[in-house]
């Protein structure tokens, strides 16, 4: 069994079902991208797997952690899997953070919450890890407060927090979308990194292939609720198979202002509560078909490997070869 195992997990907020059943693997070490517009379900997936959406949220399904399921399980299981096992980050480290504690005496509430370390041995992993996440002089910066941080070096704190319980798994919310062009470079980097010198896992959430390809091994692309299409890194740059995974393709943004190459998709994300009848991609999709309207496609597996959920996907031909050269150029 896969390290992480998600089998149909379904999520409803006041009847109004906002995840559809998602199926997704991942191995020991993998980092995967989830990667979507805004509201397609990337966040609720996670946060139902670790039992942190809010009670009214029914949540149906299956998600194992090394065979453990968690859709379910007691809260003091979950909290002890939070943070120790599986950690998280998000967009916005001003919000996670506490801004009248100071940074260190933060990581070091990590360190003792999960690894059970005090005084001077959490002070020197606290100045480790800070280290290990580039902050600079970290003896001198270890007793300053959050504002005292630029936005990047409060993400880079963020992340020292998350990796202080040494998890298996880490959680990257949109940690760099409230970055400019450099610094999110250098977070990707950052956890680029991370992942090779540690082994964790990684799932890194965005609404950016661009930044999914610069970390992930693999990419899981959503829409409506639901995966739409899988495939790794490689491939799904080259031959992108679902039309609505070429148009993020298009979609990515460019740090060479001179080029525009930004296309944006067209249309907007149906309401869960007002999903069409067939495949909920079918209003913005070129290749629309009567069949589209009336049925929703299943996942089915690709003669380039992966799996994508189309009645007419995008065969690897010289469309995706041209296409690739230009996102690559
Ligand atoms: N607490 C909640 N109550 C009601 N609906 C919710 C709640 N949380 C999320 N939703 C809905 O669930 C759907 C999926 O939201 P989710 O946050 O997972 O999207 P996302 O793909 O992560 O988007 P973003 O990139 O904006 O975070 C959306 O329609 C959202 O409005």
């Amino acid at each position: 069994m896969a390290f992480v195992s998600i089998r149909d997990l379904r999520v409803a907020f006041d009847g109004v079902r906002v995840l559809h059943g998602i199926d997704l693997d991942i191995g020991k070490g993998e980092a995967i991208g989830l990667v979507g517009e805004s509201g397609c379900g990337k966040s609720v997936t996670w946060l139902a797997a670790l039992g942190l959406l809010p009670g009214k949220a029914r949540v149906e399904g299956s998600v194992t952690l090394d065979g453990q399921q968690l859709i379910g399980a007691p809260r003091s299981q979950l909290e002890q899997i939070r943070g120790a096992r599986i950690a998280m980050i998000f967009q916005d480290p001003s919000s996670s953070l506490n801004p009248v504690q100071r940074v260190g005496r933060q990581i070091g509430e990590s360190l003792r919450l999960h690894r059970g370390l005090r005084g001077a041995q959490a002070r020197t992993e606290v100045l480790r890890l800070m280290d290990m996440v580039g902050i600079p002089d970290a003896k001198r910066r270890i007793d300053l407060y959050p504002h005292e941080f630029s936005g990047g070096q409060c993400q880079r704190i963020m992340i020292a927090m998350a990796l202080a319980g040494q998890p298996d798994l880490l959680i990257a919310d949109e940690p760099t979308t409230a970055l400019d062009a450099t610094i999110q470079a250098q977070i990707l980097e950052l956890l680029s990194g991370i992942r090779r010198e540690t082994g964790m896992a990684l799932v890194f959430i965005s609404h950016d292939l661009g930044a999914v390809s610069a970390v992930c091994d693999r990419a899981a692309v959503m829409y409506a609720g639901r995966i739409v299409e899988t495939n790794d890194i490689r491939s799904l740059f080259a031959a992108p198979a679902h039309p609505y995974t070429q148009g993020l393709l298009r979609a990515i943004p460019d740090i060479d202002a001179s080029r525009a190459r930004l296309v944006p998709i067209e249309g907007t994300v149906p309401d869960p509560a007002a999903l069409p009848t067939g495949c909920a991609f079918a209003p913005r999709c070129p290749r629309n078909s009567q069949l589209c309207q009336n049925y929703a496609p299943d996942l089915k597996p690709q003669s380039a490997g992966g799996v994508v959920s189309c009645f007419y996907p995008v065969e690897a031909d010289q469309t995706a070869m041209s296409q690739r050269q230009e996102v690559w150029a």
